[in-house]
């Protein structure tokens, strides 16, 4: 199993040059690679869904971490290396070509699992939005670990009254854990991304008794959709939003990037 080429060399022989469109960066420092496995914690013998694999750079460490891995990947160019792959972890990796967006991942799972991926730019926060959205509570999901531009991970970590703070805190933290786990350079990939790289780390919590999370999303979407306003023009068009400020004893002249999480779920309880 440790008789693996070189990523750089599955590279070569499978022509995998690096496609913009598809946000192909990819990662060949093993140590690296291994030290991003290990972030969601002992993957032995656990189910993880990988999102855009690639030549396998990440997948061979989660395999090598033991992990049970369902990789789904658009690429047909990857495939080859991909089953590659599989033969020299057997029973370990089951591959599927396609679009991690059209995919339903708890059915394709069927059980809990932990998402481990360096993701495509271009459909990162998309995923993330809807892993982290819906009623359903607890998620399927028991852990992600997702690399993103360093600029979105603080927005997904971020604390009320930074700059930073806005709909994807709220959507990463009201039920959930967030933190960023690692920064990564750019000069780690190859080819190197314009902006550096960090990777977060979400757990589920409890989700809080008596709200929706359609309540929720839709509270912070109109609170930040006017960031610079106060609560009172912000939310006036949410039905009863107005209202339920003055129930939660939110001062109404206060903006949207001032309100703690806690604030934002209490008014959403009022309202839902
Ligand atoms: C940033 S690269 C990461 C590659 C590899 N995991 C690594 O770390 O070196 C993103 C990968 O996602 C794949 N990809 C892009 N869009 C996708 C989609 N909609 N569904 C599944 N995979 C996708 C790309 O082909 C590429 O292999």
């Amino acid at each position: 199993m440790s008789e693996l080429p070189p990523l750089r060399e599955v590279i070569a022989a499978h022509g995998l040059s690096a496609s913009k469109a598809l946000g192909q960066n990819f990662l060949f420092d093993e140590q690296l690679l291994s030290r991003i496995a290990a972030i969601p914690g002992d993957l032995s013998g656990k189910a993880v869904l990988e999102i855009g694999p690639g030549p396998g750079g990440l997948t061979r460490a989660l395999l090598r971490a033991g992990a049970r891995v369902t990789a789904i990947e658009r690429d047909a160019r990857c495939i080859p290396a991909l089953a590659e792959l599989s033969a020299a972890f057997p029973g370990q990796l089951r591959v599927i070509e396609g679009d991690a967006l059209a995919e339903d991942h708890a059915t394709v799972l069927g059980e809990p699992f932990h998402v481990v991926a360096n993701l495509p730019y271009n459909i990162g926060t998309l995923l993330f939005t809807r892993w982290l959205g819906g009623e359903t509570w607890p998620p399927a999901w028991q852990s992600l670990t997702l690399m993103f531009q360093q600029e979105v991970a603080q927005r997904i970590v971020a604390a009320p009254g930074s700059g930073a703070y806005g709909r994807l805190a709220v959507l990463a933290q009201w039920r959930s854990a967030a933190k960023l786990a690692m920064k990564v350079h750019r000069s780690a990939f190859t080819p190197p991304p314009k902006v550096m790289s960090a990777i977060v780390h979400v757990t589920p919590a409890e989700a809080p008794a008596g709200v929706t999370a359609r309540v929720l999303e839709r509270l912070s979407e109109a609170a930040f959709g006017q960031r610079r306003k106060m609560l009172r023009q912000s939310l006036k068009g949410v039905p009863g939003a107005l209202e339920a400020l003055e129930t939660c004893g939110i001062d109404p002249q206060r903006r949207a990037e001032t309100l703690a999480i806690g604030e934002f779920v209490a008014l959403a309880r009022v309202l839902s």
